[in-house]
């Protein structure tokens, strides 16, 4: 490396021009000599003799001691040169030597355009009065003005808000700085430039960030649609975790979850609640769990049989009745609901209540009053009203059968409780559930059911719902002496083998055993409707009325 000091003349300093033909020379004398040239500023600042900016950059003014370096095969010979042309006037000494100098300037500002072009980041340089030197491709289409429009303008003019104007009075940069440019958002660092600590300009470098407004707008809509799906699956799911009054309700399948949930929810309110499901689905243990599970706990939960109470009586049942109200009336009565207060009235099988008697209970559940029998005192109470039918209350309402306005006071809270066909995976739970409980309270150990067993009553339709089970296990666990229910143990209809008495109605259990009388009630019925399949001819031959037929059959869920 050769090394020597020289002493700038130059009277106008380093200029851009001069500076240009230094580097013309530089590249000229580095091809002959297949050297390298290096020029250091007094400040120590050290650039190769050929990068025109930044040999103009290093700001070498008249009187300026600068050294110059030079590597390579004759790095002596090009040291030698280059130092006397530094030390020289520096004007070109013909036209020819002009021209070179103008191309190395011209090949210059191109490169410097393709470059600032060629950055996506929007560019714009202002001079010391803030007026617009550079405004790159990516500053045009991000602010949508053209480089003709904007070169030469007053930035302020041009883009007010820019903030600029305060770089260029402070000298401290800004960055990172979320602005709007022409009404687009970008983010910015806005630069002064600086020579010997003198402001003589400032850049602005930008990014359009509409695009990623706009994501982060789609995130947001998205991440708040997440938000909400997961609200709203932890509301099911809580909707889903029952009161524990709805532990003793055995079954597991989506429909009668469905069902519990909504009763769960009714129980926290006071609504009225209609609950509808075939006979045997469990209509009034759901009306005692949503009792149970209310505020009103520890009130009574009053269930009234409409059906099972002679229409005549019904009113006074419900509403009591005065001393002497009717022959018979002996003693004063209090009626259900007033026995109800601060508690819940279970209405069950509301779809037999005669239509006076609907008149009379609509206008309790208007008004929450009404008179005894035979009284004029008006009673009030406070009475959670809870509604069951496994009748088609829309088609009684159709007919004529059914009070419109009471059915829609009732309807406030439908709930739908699924027959066991509609549900057979919950077979095996509620079956193991009455084995365990039935054994139990009949003093017996067993401990089983066979998978064949099992296998009969999945098959089975259960037209008598989980009553129905509930009897079948009864019965089996009294016929069983081995400690496990085993397809013997069920009756024929079920385990689908003729029993060896069968065509003797008495022998129902298969072995001489006597069965409660509700099943052979139901045999008999169901026979009958098999055989006659009207509830007239059925009625006939039974010797009873056809509406007793029909009754039972409602009962006994075989139509
Ligand atoms: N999911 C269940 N879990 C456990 N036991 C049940 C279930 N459903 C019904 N039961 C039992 O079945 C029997 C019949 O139930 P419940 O009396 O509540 O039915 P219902 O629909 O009111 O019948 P009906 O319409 O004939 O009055 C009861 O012994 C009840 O305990």
């Amino acid at each position: 490396m050769f090394k020597k000091e020289v002493l700038f003349k130059n009277k106008k300093g380093l200029h851009i021009r001069a500076a240009a033909m230094l580097v013309q020379k530089a590249h000229e004398m580095q091809k002959e000599l297949d050297a390298n040239i290096f020029v250091r500023n007094q400040r120590g600042h050290e650039v190769p003799a050929t990068a025109l900016m930044a040999l103009y950059s290093l700001h070498i003014k008249p009187g300026d001691k600068i050294t110059v370096l030079a590597t390579g095969a004759d790095a002596g010979t090009a040291l030698e040169r280059f130092s006397r042309l530094l030390e020289g006037d520096l004007t070109p000494k013909d036209l020819d030597e002009n021209d070179k100098i103008d191309s190395i300037l011209e090949e210059n500002a191109l490169t410097s355009d393709v470059i600032l072009d060629s950055i996506t980041d929007g560019l714009i340089v202002v001079d010391a009065d803030c007026t617009v030197t550079v405004f790159n491709r990516a500053a045009e289409e991000i602010t949508g003005m053209s480089r003709a429009l904007a070169v030469g303008k007053n930035l302020n003019f041009l883009l007010p808000g820019t903030g600029i104007e305060k770089i260029l009075a402070g000298g401290k940069g800004e960055y990172e700085r979320k602005k709007v440019f022409n009404g687009r958002p970008v983010i910015a660092d806005l630069v002064p430039i600086t020579i010997d600590k003198k402001i003589i300009g400032g850049v602005i470098i930008f990014q359009d960030i509409s695009r990623m407004e706009r994501l982060l707008r789609e995130m947001k809509d998205f991440n708040e649609a997440v938000a909400r799906a997961e609200y709203l699956e932890e509301e099911l799911i809580r909707s889903k975790k029952l009161d524990r009054a709805f532990d003793e309700i055995v079954g597991r399948s989506g429909k009668l979850l469905d069902a519990l949930a909504v009763a769960s929810k009714a129980a926290a309110t006071t609504s009225t609640v209609l609950i509808r499901g075939e006979s045997g689905t469990g209509k009034e243990l759901v009306a005692r769990a949503i009792h149970c599970a209310s505020k009103r706990k520890d009130g009574p939960f009053i269930r009234v049989n409409c059906p099972a109470i002679p229409q005549t009586l019904l009113e006074s049942e419900l509403f009591g009745h005065e001393k002497g109200a009717f022959t018979g009336a002996l003693y004063q009565k209090i009626g259900k609901f007033e026995l109800a207060n601060g508690g819940t009235i279970f209405l069950d099988e509301i779809g037999e209540m005669g239509k006076d008697m609907q008149t009379k209970l609509l206008r309790v559940l208007q008004e929450k009053e009404f008179e005894r029998v035979g009284g004029n005192q008006t009673i009030k109470v406070d009475v959670r009203i809870i509604a069951a039918t496994n009748r088609n209350l829309e088609e009684m309402v159709r007919k004529g059968e059914f009070r419109e306005d009471l059915y829609y006071r009732l309807n406030v809270v439908p709930i739908f409780l699924p027959s066991l066909r509609e549900r057979k995976e919950d077979i095996p739970l509620l079956a193991e559930h009455f084995r365990e409980k039935l054994s139990k309270a009949l003093g017996k150990n067993v401990t089983t059911i066979t998978p064949r067993a099992m296998k009969c009553m999945m098959s089975y339709d259960w037209p008598g719902n989980v009553r129905e089970l509930e009897n079948i296990i009864e019965r089996a666990i009294n016929l069983t002496d081995d400690g496990e229910i085993d397809v013997d143990d069920l009756p024929s209809y079920i385990s689908g083998q003729e029993s060896s008495d069968s065509g003797h109605l008495i022998n129902l259990s298969g072995d001489g055993e006597m069965a409660p009388f509700e099943e052979y009630e139901k045999e008999i019925i169901r026979k009958a409707l098999k055989k006659y399949k009207s509830f007239n001819a059925a009625a006939k031959v039974l010797g009873i009325t056809h509406k007793t037929v029909a009754a039972k059959a409602r009962k006994y869920g075989l139509v």
